[in-house]
């Protein structure tokens, strides 16, 4: 009898580069995204019995992904096109179990050229993407479930003004200074997710709306709180979050706190500290990094 079990298994097409164009006339839209699509199911012959009868091939994956996009109007949502990724995975074939899709979709901004929005010409405004993670599960014979989580990734930020960090334990391991005034900058990423009753309901939720109010939450936050702390200024931003959307379950923010250290002038008899300092070296490494997930507190009733 083999000493060794296999605990856990998934297989599927990582990085597949998609690109859709969508032609009213001479008016184009497009959308490019970056797909993953991971398996689970009966497949544990195939590791432990080299037996690959039940093993549908990544390309044939990859396949689907593209016929998939030729036929759904709804590729410019990633969370819709996702579910009807793995939607599709589990009900063709009876062996699978679980469909975990995750999909990046890579901005293209239309240009303004002359006041006038361009019929096919797009530029790359910031390297932020929008991302989701789609699991679509077998419950029984017949249902479905859902869950869905979405995402903002690198959306870098800074502000000159408007935060400190002062108040914080002190021992003979500190050495930073206190400062009621610095340069704060973050790269954001931030996942939330959603309460889904039924693949049904999926076609219901103004994903693109929460998306871009959860984005301008984060900004205004980020420009106009006070920050004690990334701490603070993360825990408020997921706080109005979730105090906004009802759908929403928990948000989860992941910041880096990029740090813009005053260069030492006084070497050179120029002032550069406190009230005088405005020439800085950004340092990227190493980093802060500030992680929570924020949920609804739980009725007691
Ligand atoms: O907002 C901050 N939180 C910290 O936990 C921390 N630690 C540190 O050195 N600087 C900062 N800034």
């Amino acid at each position: 009898m083999s000493n060794v079990s296999l605990k856990e298994q998934r297989y599927g097409k990582n990085n597949v580069r998609l690109f859709k164009v969508v032609r009213t006339g001479k008016w184009h839209e497009v959308v490019e995204l970056t797909v993953c699509v991971l398996l689970e199911g009966d497949f544990v012959t195939s590791y432990t019995e080299a037996d690959n009868s039940k093993v549908v091939a990544t390309d044939s994956m990859k396949n689907t992904i593209y016929i998939l996009a030729k036929q759904s109007p709804h590729v410019q949502n990633i969370e819709i096109f996702a579910t009807e990724i793995g939607h599709h995975f589990v009900s063709t074939y009876s062996h699978v179990s679980k469909a975990n899709v995750s999909i990046t979709k890579h901005k293209w901004t239309r240009m303004l050229i002359d006041g006038k929005l361009h019929d096919h010409s797009f530029y790359r405004d910031g390297e932020d993407t929008r991302s989701t993670k789609v699991v679509v599960a077998k419950t029984n014979s017949k249902d479905v479930s859902v869950q869905i989580e979405s995402g903002l990734k690198n959306l870098l930020v800074l502000k000159t003004t408007g935060s400190a960090f002062y108040g914080f334990l002190r021992d003979k391991f500190t050495t930073l200074p206190e400062t009621n005034d610095r340069i704060l900058s973050t790269n954001v990423d931030a996942t939330w997710t959603y309460n889904i009753p039924s693949v049904a309901s999926v076609k219901n939720i103004p994903f693109d709306d929460i998306f871009d109010s959860i984005r301008s939450i984060t900004l205004k936050t980020f420009a106009t709180d006070n920050s004690a702390s990334v701490q603070a200024t993360l825990y408020l931003m997921a706080k109005l979050a979730l105090e906004k959307h009802s759908q929403i379950e928990t948000v989860h923010y992941e910041l880096p706190n990029i740090h813009y250290f005053e260069y030492d002038l006084e070497r050179f008899d120029l002032k550069n500290k406190l009230k005088d300092a405005n020439i800085y070296t950004p340092f990227d490494k190493p980093n802060g990094l500030i992680i929570a997930t924020v949920s609804r507190t739980k009725s007691k009733l």
